[in-house]
């Protein structure tokens, strides 16, 4: 891969640089409630601007459906960059249309645009190559070179991940130089005990990669909208939490292999419930209990890990020599459900391990409640992209970098 340095080396000043970003930052109505993928693609803007290259920032933000919706603009994320580069930014209010194009046009060298969320165009995430390429052809347009720096999306085979690039001379940004090179020694020479810990809500996307961590990891601790999957194939009740039936089988084979493999798989023991999902703007405190893991009552939400588990939980962190931790362990973003995914940040604070915590919002967790990031041994900006790494994948926003 051609490093951004090599590319700035042979001459950017005066060119226009599509940087693909992964801006995919949480949001509270307009506000940023954590910037940090903001500020990860920082370096690789600022280097680009002060070689003079008139700069062309792109991301998705969200899971829009194909077309326009304020809900998902990256407006707030062009002025945040701003904010940080102490500089103007420029917002194209479309992708490929109009504004983008005069936007483009209006750049002097050393400027910066970011353009309208990517996936309000149907062919950013299309699964039909050639829609996919028609999207990545109207991009192409609007740039001379490429530098892919989204990290968090690498793992998708989307029009301006994996299809651009191929239209245009390109390099790796600075943020998925650094994400590439820590994430490489998890593959190679991992110390043991070696803990995975995984969370969060894109449970379809990331159960899978159990098949693989069962040949790898010494210990597999499963939380958050993850656990329920879990606890309903093992025959308990979940009530309305997240659940992915179909996957209930797999799961199953997971844990007769685990027991087989002697790979200790360890499980939530009690769950905060509620009967309802907590407004997480107002934050207003709610009515809420815990409950044995194998009790949970009909009708209720599970939304956390319980005291008990926080408990477990350390106690299986604290001598690790290495943990990879993906997706919060409850709904973190209000504070009657913040403990579970609180516990095991302390615990990798506290463990004199090598820990990677991975993911857009495992990383904002661990910043909004507190913690010192320098605590952690690597924060990485992607989740499914980091775990897809781990697996040995081919990531396609990677493999579309390479000379
Ligand atoms: N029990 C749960 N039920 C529903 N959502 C949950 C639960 N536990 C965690 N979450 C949610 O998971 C989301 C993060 O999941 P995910 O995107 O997979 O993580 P990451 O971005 O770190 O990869 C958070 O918004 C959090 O509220
Ligand atoms: O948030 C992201 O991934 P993550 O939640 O796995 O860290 C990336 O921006 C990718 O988003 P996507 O999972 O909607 O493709």
């Amino acid at each position: 891969m051609k490093t951004i340095d090599e590319l700035i080396a042979e001459g950017v000043t005066g060119k226009r640089v599509f940087v693909r970003a992964d801006l995919n930052v949480p949001l509270s109505g307009t506000t940023i409630t954590d910037d940090g993928r903001i500020r990860a693609v920082q370096p690789t803007v600022e280097k680009l601007v002060a070689a003079g290259a008139r700069v062309v920032v792109a991301s998705h933000l969200g899971r829009p459906k194909g077309a326009p919706d304020p809900a998902f603009s990256l407006a707030p994320a062009a002025a945040r960059l701003g904010e940080l580069i102490g500089a103007d930014v420029a917002f194209a209010t479309d992708t490929v249309g109009e504004s983008a194009r005069a936007t483009v046009a209006g750049l002097g060298d050393g400027q910066v645009a970011v353009l309208e969320n990517l996936r309000f165009n149907p062919g950013e995430t299309s699964k039909d190559d050639a829609e996919r390429g028609a999207f990545a052809d109207q991009l192409a347009e609007l740039a001379d070179l490429y530098v892919g720096d989204g990290f968090g999306a690498v793992h998708r085979k989307h029009a301006s991940v994996f299809d651009l690039p191929a239209r245009l001379p390109h390099a790796a940004g600075d943020l998925i130089a650094t994400e590439v090179g820590v994430l490489k020694k998890l593959t190679e020479n991992v110390e043991r005990p070696y803990a995975v810990v995984l969370g969060g809500s894109k449970v379809s996307d990331k159960l899978g990669v159990i098949d693989h961590l069962l040949e790898r990891a010494d210990r597999i601790l499963i939380g958050g909208g993850m656990a329920y999957t879990f606890l309903k194939a093992q025959g308990h009740e979940v009530g309305s939490s997240l659940l992915q039936e179909d996957q209930i089988p797999a799961v199953l084979e997971y844990l007769k292999r685990a027991e087989d493999k002697g790979v200790e798989f360890v499980l939530p023991v009690d769950v905060v419930v509620s009967e309802t999902f907590p407004d997480l703007k107002a934050k207003a405190p709610t009515e809420h209990r815990t409950v044995p893991a194998d009790a949970m009552p009909a009708g209720f939400i599970g939304l956390d890990n319980g005291p008990e588990t926080n408990k477990l939980y350390a106690s299986k962190l604290a001598d690790a020599a290495t943990v990879f931790w993906n997706g919060p362990m409850g709904v973190f973003e209000h504070p009657d459900y913040a403990e579970g995914t609180r516990a095991v940040a302390q615990a990798l604070v506290d463990s004199s391990g090598f820990s990677v915590v991975g993911g857009g919002d495992s990383a904002a967790a661990v910043r909004t409640l507190g913690f010192d990031e320098n605590a952690f041994g690597h924060i990485s900006t992607g989740g499914g992209a980091s775990l897809e790494y781990l697996e040995g994948k081919t990531l396609p926003g990677l493999a579309a970098l390479e000379d």
